[in-house]
């Protein structure tokens, strides 16, 4: 961990606790009568160790993400044409939420509401590029998310 500040990443105790939420979430999904249809038989390991790579490059971890999986183009080649609705994203952004609980991610405010961050951020953007129609930015790198305006409370330092 580096002495100035650590990475969401190194925060949240590496990959193992980020796969941890991701399984919890897409257990969630499978049950789920809003986000479910999105996975006829259910959320495959694969997909799951895909999105899991994406949230530990995006929170500073490996960049496993963009030399495996395609990087930021396969990701939103993904969404395109989903036709989100605001309700599912709600739905999706609130059983992320319950899953970092489930899989006991550090609960203090500052990496919480990081997280929480980019939750909203993100289910957005995939939201409006997954709209039949839709003109996204077709190229960009895996986004880097950081502590935001609430750096991280470490009594004492
Ligand atoms: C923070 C927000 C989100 C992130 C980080 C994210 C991330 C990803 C990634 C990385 C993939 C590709 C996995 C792979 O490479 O195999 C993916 C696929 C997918 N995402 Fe998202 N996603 C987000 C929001 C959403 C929302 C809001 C929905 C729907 C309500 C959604 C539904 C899907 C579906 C259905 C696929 C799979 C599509 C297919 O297999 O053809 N995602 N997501």
């Amino acid at each position: 961990m580096s002495a100035e500040q650590p990475s969401l990443y190194e925060w949240a105790g590496g990959h193992e606790p980020l796969s941890r939420m991701i399984n919890a979430f897409y257990d969630r999904v499978e049950q789920d009568e809003l986000l479910a249809p999105f996975f006829p038989g259910g959320v495959p390991v694969n997909h799951r160790r895909h999105v899991g790579d994406w949230w530990a490059e995006v929170f500073g971890g490996p960049d496993r993400y963009t030399r495996e999986h395609g990087g930021y183009e396969n990701m939103l080649a993904h969404h395109r044409n989903l036709a989100i609705t605001a309700e599912q994203r709600l739905r999706f952004a609130t059983l992320m939420s319950l899953a970092a609980d489930d899989a006991a991610l550090p609960d203090d405010p500052e990496f919480r509401a990081a997280l929480i961050g980019y939750l909203e951020w993100g289910t957005r953007i995939a939201m409006s590029n997954s709209q039949p129609g839709a003109e996204p930015t077709e190229h960009a790198p895996v986004p880097h998310w950081g502590w935001g305006v609430a750096p991280p409370f470490r009594p004492g330092g």
